[in-house]
């Protein structure tokens, strides 16, 4: 195996895996600004080849044909590649790509978040083992930097809590809906339209894209392994019309937020990483995240609060992100140095999601008869779950409590909503909301 050894003089030569939404974006990008990218890296970067799955698409660039190959192993496989950007996606193929990358001494760049999460170990230690880096500013939350400050900035803090909306297409199907009133699958036909979807959007609506983001996001903020498999997640498909009518009476808007938090338990740190959809206070700095804009609230414990804002999806944003990574790494590889690899010092206990606390919105159909407020009361009390706020709306076969909580940690919860569906004054608990952000 021959590998690449960047020598003055020479071009850093870059290889492009897919040139789909994102890597077509790179791809111009690459080639517009190579005059101005050379003066950043001090070197020129030199697109040498770019692996397609179909050589006849059509593409929005004007790159010589020659360019293009199906054989993506063969490329970096080549050995006098410097940096191959991974923009294919998925998961095994996306590893054995890297990995052979890594081995034939090349530094990687991936947006690839799903393998990040499920086997990011593998590829870090892999790229500690070549010398080489392995760069993923645009695996979370597109153009924003969010990565790198976790990794770097805030290396010397102690990060308590990160609460982010890292999912663009979520978020613009749930703004749509509050504030058009638009309907689900129109939103999402226009999220997938505007390239915001992944290529299959069950990774986005049912919560996995931002559940591998949390993985990620965790990872860092607390310096310990969490893989997707850590993380609780639930999507949006069942978030009704009614959800965020109630949102919006208490002040609030429904959000996709990915929370992962550093807890003190009896037996030392833990962390947790969960992603579903929550009531936040129109006042949270996350209440005006519109579109598919993403934002992340980090709270340290010396930096205090900071939010990082902006495109979490689309060709370009993520190519920004991709780009400023391929400019990190080929100034390490000119160098002769590689950036920092995965900060993992200790492995905390993952605590499950029935250890998580939060406050929760329930809505309860009822029988509007003497003694009903009692049973419900009593319910919540048995498993120690504080009732903050309780309002009546309608009356007779119409009749719903709406129990705003204190904090209670989700396993009291579920029990409390399991013993409401056995009370026969109780119809159905028709909506479980968890409640973030001070309120
Ligand atoms: N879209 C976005 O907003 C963001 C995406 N990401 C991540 O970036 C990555 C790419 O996403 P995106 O650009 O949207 O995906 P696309 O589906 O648009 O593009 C995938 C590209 O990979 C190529 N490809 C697929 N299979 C193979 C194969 N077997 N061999 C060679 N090439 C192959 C496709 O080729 P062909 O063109 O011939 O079909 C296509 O060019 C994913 O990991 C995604 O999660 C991260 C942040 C944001
Ligand atoms: N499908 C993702 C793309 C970026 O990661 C999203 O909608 O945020």
């Amino acid at each position: 195996m021959s590998t690449s050894s960047w020598t003055p003089g020479r071009p850093l030569r870059v290889a492009l895996l897919g040139c789909g939404v994102v890597g077509t974006e790179v791809a111009r990008l690459l080639t517009r600004d190579a005059d101005e990218l050379a003066q950043r890296v001090g070197a020129p970067l030199e697109l040498v080849g770019i692996a397609v799955r179909r050589l006849g698409r059509e593409r929005d660039l004007d790159l010589p044909s020659e360019l293009f190959t199906t054989d993506a192993m063969g490329l970096v496989s080549r050995g006098d590649i410097d940096v191959v950007i991974e923009v294919i996606g998925g998961i095994d193929l996306a590893r054995e790509l890297i990995l052979a990358a890594l081995d034939h001494g090349a530094s990687v760049v991936t947006a690839n978040k799903a393998l990040l999460a499920e086997d990011g170990a593998t590829l870090f230690e892999a790229a500690h083992k070549a010398e080489r880096d392995l760069y993923f500013e645009a695996a979370v939350a597109g153009a924003i930097p969010i990565v790198r400050p976790l990794r770097e900035s805030l290396a010397g803090d102690r990060v308590q809590r990160v609460l982010g909306i890292v999912n663009g297409t979520t978020n613009f199907i749930l703004d749509a809906m509050t504030t058009t009133g638009q309907g689900f699958s129109e939103a999402l036909d226009e999220a997938q339209r505007l390239g915001y979807a992944e290529a299959d959007p069950t990774a986005d609506i049912e919560g996995f894209d931002a559940a591998s983001k949390a993985a990620i996001l965790a990872g860092l903020a607390f310096h310990t392994r969490v893989t997707i498999g850590d993380v609780h997640r639930e999507g949006i498909t069942e978030v009704t019309a009614a959800d965020v009518r109630s949102a919006d009476e208490m002040g609030c808007v429904v959000k996709l937020l990915a929370i992962c938090e550093r807890r003190e338990t009896a037996d030392g740190p833990a962390v947790s990483a969960r992603v579903h959809p929550a009531m936040i206070p129109v006042t949270h700095p996350l209440a005006s995240v519109h579109g598919a804009y993403n934002a992340v609230f980090v709270e340290s414990e010396s930096a205090g609060e900071l939010m990082f804002y902006g495109p979490g999806a689309g060709g370009a944003p993520t190519a920004s992100a991709v780009l400023g990574d391929v400019v990190s790494v080929a100034r390490n590889r000119r160098s002769d140095v590689f950036g920092p690899g995965e900060s993992t010092h200790a492995q905390l206990e993952v605590l499950e999601m029935g250890r998580a606390r939060t406050r929760y919105h329930v809505s309860i159909d009822v029988d509007d008869r003497a003694g009903v407020l009692a049973s419900v009361a009593s319910a919540f009390a048995e498993f120690g779950v504080s009732i903050k706020t309780v309002r009546q709306e309608g009356s007779g076969s119409d009749a719903q409590l709406v129990i705003v909580t204190h904090e209670a940690e989700d396993a009291s919860l579920s029990a409390t909503v399991a013993s409401l569906r056995g009370l026969d004054m109780v119809r159905d608990v028709t909506s479980v909301m968890r409640v973030e952000g001070g309120f």
